[in-house]
């Protein structure tokens, strides 16, 4: 059993909704993040996926201590950090990096490259002199692919994919065990995008890192998770080996995610049909009691799923947050009529790509 770095245990972060001119007065919370749990073993990468605006930034940043958690814990190589002194949690910092976005807006652009690691270092009060910064900042430029003329250039004279490696670099300097990776390849081209991946990966095979990297595109973290977690208004809806997820996804909010990746083998892809999932997120402020999902699933059924909330529960080797998983996954239970559409649009004369329920249990996907 590899041993866990990050635990995760009923993690809660409801921010405050206030009104009031001169008083604040608090009048609901949105519940950003509701009761996660979850264990990101050293050395592997949990992928983190779900639509924009189901917590998966807060859920990084509270991991990490940048938003401060409402409730429940986070334990980093057996430390409980939620309840951590300052100064001991600053000195923990070194070991928990995050990447962000997009590296334009998260790079100093009055700061050269140079300048944008030694303020990390100088920080963190690694490396005594200034010939040891610059051989560890040498080392970390190689790591990362980047020249050594770099130093000196600032981040607008670089392009999208090289700018997320000094992103990179500014986190690897500090010799961090855990880097948070918040969609960190979704401002690149396509191209890049594999490029930057690949890097990430052969980061973690060298310096043994530990990764969470959230997306809200399955694609993306498919191939670099060990273990991918589905994120849903706030919680879990699923997790699973990353092999086991792609091939058997066992709740219909994951089914929906799945159907949207397109398909390399163009046969399939022209005839692939996409579950299109019926309204908008409900909002985090008032989530519907029950199952989250309910309002939008197309395997809601008239008992249990608009009363009782399901847990994280396992099934067959995957945890999966629905009362019907099984009842689903064998097609006891069909979807209600729900509309699909096909990729490709219908040709004239054929029969238009819209509505009506699947025959075959799976046929989505
Ligand atoms: N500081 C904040 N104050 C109030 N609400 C917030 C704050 N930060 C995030 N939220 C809300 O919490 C919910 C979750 O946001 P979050 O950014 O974590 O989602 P996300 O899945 O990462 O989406 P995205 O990919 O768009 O960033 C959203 O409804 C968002 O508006």
């Amino acid at each position: 059993m590899t041993e866990a770095l990050v635990e995760v245990r009923d993690l809660k972060v409801h921010f405050p909704i206030t009104t009031g001119v001169f008083f604040d007065r608090v009048v609901g919370h949105v519940k950003a993040v509701d009761g996660v749990d979850l264990t990101v073993p050293r050395g592997q990468t949990y992928g983190l996926v779900g639509e924009s605006g189901c917590g998966k930034s807060t859920l990084g940043r509270a991991i990490l201590q940048l938003t401060p958690p409402t409730g429940g814990e986070v334990r980093f190589d057996g430390v409980e950090l939620t309840k951590l002194a300052p100064a001991k949690l600053r000195s923990m910092r070194r070991r928990m990096q995050m990447i962000f976005q997009d590296p334009m807006s998260s790079l100093d652009p009055r700061q050269n490259v140079e300048s944008i690691l030694v303020e990390g270092l100088a920080a963190h009060d690694i490396g005594g002199s200034r010939a040891e910064r610059r051989q560890i900042i040498g080392k970390t430029l190689d790591a990362v692919g980047l020249p050594r003329w770099a130093l000196s250039r600032y981040p607008h004279e670089f392009s999208g994919g090289q700018r997320q490696r000094i992103g990179i670099a500014r986190a690897l300097v500090l010799g961090p065990e855990l880097i948070v990776a918040d969609e960190p390849v979704s401002a690149l081209d396509v191209s890049i995008q594999a490029q930057v991946i690949n890097l990430l990966d052969e980061l973690q095979g060298e310096l043994g890192l530990t990764y969470l990297v959230i997306a809200h595109d399955l694609a993306v973290v498919r191939h670099i998770s060990d273990v991918v977690g589905v994120m849903y208004l706030g919680a879990l809806v699923e997790e699973a080996p990353s092999d086991r997820l792609y091939r058997e996804p066992l709740h219909p909010y994951t089914r929906a995610l799945m159907s949207a990746v397109p398909v390399p083998d163009p046969d399939i892809e022209d005839h692939r049909e996409r579950i299109l999932l019926a309204g908008d997120l409900p909002s985090p402020a008032n989530p519907p009691a029950g199952c989250r999902f309910h309002t939008r699933c197309p395997w809601a059924q008239p008992t249990r799923c608009a009363e009782e909330r399901p847990v994280l529960r396992d099934v067959g080797g995957t945890r999966v947050a629905c009362h019907w998983a099984e009842q689903i996954a064998s097609g006891e239970l069909r979807p209600h009529e729900v509309r699909v559409e096909l990729v490709r649009p219908a040709d004239e004369g054929e029969a238009p790509a819209v509505v009506s329920a699947p025959s075959e249990p799976g046929a989505y996907l």
